[in-house]
């Protein structure tokens, strides 16, 4: 068997002697060239695992190189050299490209990392078998133009370790595009780690994505982990990045510029290998210019831009993605009426796919002989561009029949004197209440409590999850 062959480009004959020793000693074949004319003779020679670059050589820049492998050996990988500090170069070779960089001086634990990457990625072209075994859960379904313009721009970019931006209305499937991108990706076989950023507490914030020592506060009691090392080797999604402190944004960038984070309490930094996702369903580059988020991380995280339509746009999809979900959510087959078909259709889905699976999950708990109706469906009124008539009138119904059954019941939630904010969420409050005292006048058997509700076992389960009611302990 032969070794995976590397391609050195680099005039300066100690930084590439100095690659090449360690490249060897990691049994690799190498061939070193000191300009772009030497570099493509090479090329049309060997088929190379990896081709290294600096930026600046005697006949021209790295970065053409760049552009022409990329054109013309797809399944080579390459990456650059960049010189201290020139942050934006390295930038330039990602869009252009570049799968990855080594910015100088160059760590050697940086440059075995980044190789082994690299190998990871050649490995893969060669064991197709490998892609098909781990990806077809995890793929975003859908046949519309903009579906397979995506699926096509996903598969490009997981070969490089470029950080991606991932933008689209909440529910649109911006973690699922992210997931994609790893499942497809050399790092597979390592973590996926999302992060949701809103969700973390701003004082927990570094401990969390970095790490701490024992000792570091008050319960450190033992040395943790934090994200980075989490997906050391794999994918880490900074998911709702718009939410991160300001502060956190500058630690954030530094680990991400140097590639080596700190643990909170450590006195040594530790080198990462994690290719950064962020997403976000707010515009990066409002709140940029609202002086909510820094400039240089945006510039950092935006390399290669990725939009998630809204579902409203690639109505294509909606009959193949509804049919996936009701195979996904109930074992017995079901399907949807064409009528019911028609009414997703003319709805704007404002919760995107999200929105859609708990539509079909709560029309399954309402459906009969295994046929999903308009009725199932309960569609929010308010979202529809073309609403059916009757369909409203059905809602309002629905609705009048609920306050009615609170006026008898529940007189402390009929005192209604402002209108409420959200008519959604204070109907939620009115149902949970209604439940809630059924369950507890029953002991919570809920078979009776469905009983004295009037609706079926199912309807009541489903409720009950819905509006998070769980049985006392
Ligand atoms: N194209 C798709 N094919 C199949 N399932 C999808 C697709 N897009 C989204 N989904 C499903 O919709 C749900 C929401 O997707 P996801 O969490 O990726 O959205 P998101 O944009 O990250 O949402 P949020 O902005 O709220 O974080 C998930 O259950 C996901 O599996």
């Amino acid at each position: 068997m032969t070794s995976p062959r590397i391609l050195i480009v680099d005039d300066e004959a100690d930084l590439r002697e100095l690659l090449e020793i360690t490249l060897v000693k990691m049994g690799l074949d190498i061939d070193s060239a000191s300009d772009l004319a030497t570099a493509r003779d090479y090329l049309k020679q060997h088929e190379y695992a990896l081709v290294l670059t600096d930026m600046r050589l005697p006949d021209g820049l790295g970065i053409e190189l760049v552009q022409e492998i990329t054109a013309q050996y797809k399944n080579t990988p390459v990456a650059v050299i960049t010189a201290f500090g020139s942050a934006d170069n390295a930038v330039v070779a990602l869009k252009a490209g570049a799968f990855d960089y080594l910015s100088k001086p160059v760590g050697l634990e940086q440059l075995r990392v980044m190789v082994r990457s690299a190998l990871r990625i050649s490995q893969f072209d060669e064991q197709p078998s490998v892609k098909v075994a781990v990806t077809p859960a995890l793929r975003l379904m859908g046949q519309s133009a903009a579906m397979q313009a995506l699926r096509a721009q996903i598969a490009r970019l997981a070969r490089s370790m470029a950080p991606v931006a991932i933008s689209g209305e909440s529910g649109s499937g911006k973690e699922l595009a992210a997931r994609d991108i790893h499942a497809q990706s050399g790092r597979s076989d390592k973590p996926f780690v999302a992060v949701n950023c809103g969700a973390i507490p701003e004082a927990l914030m570094e401990a969390e994505f970095f790490g701490y020592r024992k000792g570091a506060f008050t319960g450190a009691v033992d040395d943790r982990d934090g994200f980075f090392q989490a997906a050391n080797g794999g994918t880490l999604l900074l998911d709702e990045v718009a939410d991160l402190p300001l502060a956190m944004q500058v630690k954030l960038l530094r680990a991400i510029q140097e590639r080596r984070v700190r643990k909170v309490g450590a006195t040594v930094e530790e080198p990462v290998d994690v290719r950064i996702i962020s997403a976000t369903h707010q515009n990066l580059l409002d709140c940029v210019g609202r002086g909510t988020f820094r400039q240089d991380l945006y510039y950092r995280l935006n390399v290669i831009e990725l939009n998630l339509p809204p579902l409203r746009e690639r109505l294509d999809d909606i009959a193949l993605l509804a049919q996936a979900i009701l195979t996904r959510l109930d074992t017995e087959p079901v399907s949807l009426a064409p009528a019911a078909l028609d009414a997703l259709l003319d709805y704007s889905f404002p919760g995107n796919v999200r929105e859609l699976e708990n539509i079909l999950e709560r029309a399954l708990a309402f459906a009969n002989d295994g046929v999903i109706e308009v009725g199932d469906l309960v569609l929010k009124a308010a979202y529809t561009p073309k609403t059916v008539a009757v369909a409203e009138a059905e809602q309002s119904v629905a609705a009048l029949a609920e306050s009615k059954v609170v006026v008898q019941d529940a007189p402390a939630l009929t005192a209604i004197n402002d209108i409420p904010g959200s008519l959604p969420d204070h109907l939620d409050d009115v149902e949970r209440e209604i439940i809630r005292r059924a369950l507890s006048k029953t002991q919570f058997n809920r078979t009776q409590a469905a009983e004295l509700l009037g609706i079926s076992f199912r309807q009541l389960r489903y409720r009950m999850q819905r509006l998070d009611i769980n049985a006392p302990e």
